[in-house]
């Protein structure tokens, strides 16, 4: 179970949030099993197990990136390029894709953020045909976002932990770029994390109960479901029970 604890923020700071940016994989959808059920049978054929130290250092990160860390941490780029292994786990996720939940909460923030006018966007690493897979069943509630940075976009030169995806999504905000220390992103990865600081940006952390909580010291906060967040404790508009809808 993740501390709720604050960490290192300001409460100047903590009050001057006024832009939102979300992660997508295992922060809005979950869908970060999918990617942990076809990595587990991959390497079973090599007799080897897939474990949550090496899915840590995966996750949040583009496809290809991703992929280089498998076959190099697990000590078969011998057999299997980074290449062929996105090729080989192709199929077994496009037939899981079509298939994702939301994660707890995630409807809930995101309709009452919407509502109460603070400008929210999604910036994650997944390319677009992965993501219209992925959100195909939650096109009404992504539609609420104003704008949408993917991981295959030409401005996103290289994955988390690089800013450049969260500084993407700061651009394209009206009027933007949005000052950094006005944004807060929620992440459920590592190197979200790291890439949202490494913007500049705060980061209110949900990671999974497997990740290893040493994971969590660089987040500004770190919750256990996005139904923990408490707006007002970053200065943003509280919850009421009327305007908001419950997953
Ligand atoms: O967590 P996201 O949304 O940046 O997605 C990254 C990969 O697609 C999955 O880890
Ligand atoms: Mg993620």
């Amino acid at each position: 179970m993740a501390n709720q604890g604050m960490n290192d923020a300001s409460p100047a700071r903590k009050g001057s949030i006024t832009h939102v940016i979300f992660d997508m994989d295992g922060l809005l959808l979950d869908t970060e099993k999918f990617y942990t059920e076809v990595q587990e049978i991959i390497l079973a054929r090599y007799n080897k197990t897939f474990d949550w130290s090496l899915k840590a250092k995966m996750m949040g990160k583009k496809a290809i990136e991703a992929a280089r860390v498998f076959v190099e941490e697990t000590g078969i780029s011998d057999s299997l390029s980074a290449e062929d292994f996105l090729v080989e786990r192709e199929d077994m996720l496009q037939k899981m894709f079509p298939t994702s939940d939301l994660m707890p909460g995630a409807s809930r923030l995101i309709h009452h953020l919407h509502e109460n006018g603070i400008p929210i966007c999604v910036a994650t690493g997944t390319h677009k045909r992965h993501f219209d897979l992925k959100t195909q069943r939650h096109s009404k509630l992504f539609s609420l976002m104003h704008h949408i940075v993917r991981g295959d976009d030409p401005e996103v030169k290289q994955g988390k932990p690089s800013p450049d995806i969260f500084l993407a999504a700061a651009n394209r905000f009206e009027g933007g770029p949005v000052d950094p220390q006005r944004i807060l992103v929620f992440e459920d990865a590592p190197s979200g994390v790291l890439a949202a600081k490494n913007a500049g940006m705060s980061v209110v952390m949900v990671p999974d109960a497997r990740l290893d909580s040493s994971y969590y010291q660089v987040a500004d906060q770190v919750l256990s479901s996005l139904f923990e967040f408490r707006p007002a404790d970053w200065g943003l508009p509280r919850f009421e029970n009327a305007s908001t809808k419950l997953d």
